[in-house]
């Protein structure tokens, strides 16, 4: 009986190694949602510089200081939120970073029709050990009480969460083990503050339109025996256009010419004009900060 527990186990083990494993909320429980998916490398999602590093510093540190936290009687757990405009790379970067620590992948969607206070409550503190939460597009489900009272009253129904029922289950998530809970929003400025406050989120990054840097870098990766002065051209000729770019939207134009990195500098302009960055967005990248 014991060997067959441990040829189980082994064969399970043997299916997830080197892949990541994403977790779904059934009812009240979690399901892996797919096959474990292949690792994707860190350095595979390239943000402006020095935030993903920063990012994982800050993880690392926490899974390896359990001590610090019941020291001080400070609950094992760490918020973060990753917000900005779509198709910077914030789930990548999120997904990447489980990849990178050997954990899994929890996803919930607040907005869900069934998901209720309870139920919330009940699947954080239900989570597989050694996995992320991330709970996406925060901002769908609630928006300051402030701007909109009629908004946050609308969500107080029913199968519904609620604003204060997700703030008492973040607060309430205990665990022997690190709990690290991932938020991301497209609009920080939609977020209650109570929501954000350290504690809740412990660190926020935004994660922007591509940089100079970044799209140097997405074209070496990209293609890897290009010389330099290529990606630097490419990275001129992106920007000269004068538009806020994504990586979502760089990826788009090198997989059209995934063997002839040439060909694409006659079609930069493939990379059509989104959403111009408001004057409070560019405010945000200012308050990116350790709270
Ligand atoms: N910084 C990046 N580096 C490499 N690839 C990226 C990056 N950002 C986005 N991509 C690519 O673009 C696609 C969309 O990215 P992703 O879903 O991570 O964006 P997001 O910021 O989470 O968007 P949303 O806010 O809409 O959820 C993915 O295929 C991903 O590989």
């Amino acid at each position: 009986m014991y060997h067959c527990v441990k040829l189980a186990r082994q064969l399970a083990m043997q299916k997830t190694e080197g892949k990541t494993v994403i977790y779904t909320a059934m009812g009240s429980e979690w399901r892996p949602f797919g096959y474990p998916r292949r690792r994707r490398p860190l350095s595979s999602v390239v943000l402006d510089q020095g935030v993903g590093e920063r990012i994982v510093k800050d993880v690392r540190e926490f899974i390896n200081n359990p001590s610090w936290y019941t020291d001080r009687g400070i609950p094992y757990r760490r918020g973060y939120l990753l917000y900005g405009p779509p198709g910077c790379g914030k789930s990548s970067f999120i997904t990447a970073l489980a990849g990178e620590l050997e954990y899994s992948i929890c996803i919930l969607n607040l907005s869900e029709r069934g998901l209720a206070d309870d139920r919330l409550n009940h699947l954080l503190n239900v989570a597989p050990q050694q996995s992320i939460i991330l709970l996406e597009d925060v901002d769908a489900a609630f928006v300051s009480r402030e701007e909109s009272p009629q908004t946050n009253v609308a969500y107080e129904g029913l199968n519904r969460v609620t604003f204060s029922g997700l703030l008492n289950t973040i607060d309430g998530v205990a665990s022997a083990e690190a709990r690290i809970l991932f938020m991301t929003t497209n609009h920080l400025n939609r977020l209650d503050p109570a929501l954000v406050r350290p504690g809740r989120v412990d660190l926020k990054e935004y994660i922007g339109h591509v940089s100079p840097y970044q799209l140097r870098r997405l074209f070496q990766r990209f293609y890897p025996d290009s010389p330099v002065e290529t990606a630097e051209n490419f990275a001129k000729e992106a920007l000269a256009l004068g538009r806020p770019i994504s990586a979502a939207q760089i990826q788009g134009l090198f997989l059209m010419h995934k063997h002839d990195p040439q060909a694409l500098f006659g079609h930069i302009d493939f990379l059509a004009p989104t959403v111009a960055i408001s004057s409070s967005q560019s405010d945000l990248r200012s308050q990116t900060r350790t709270l």
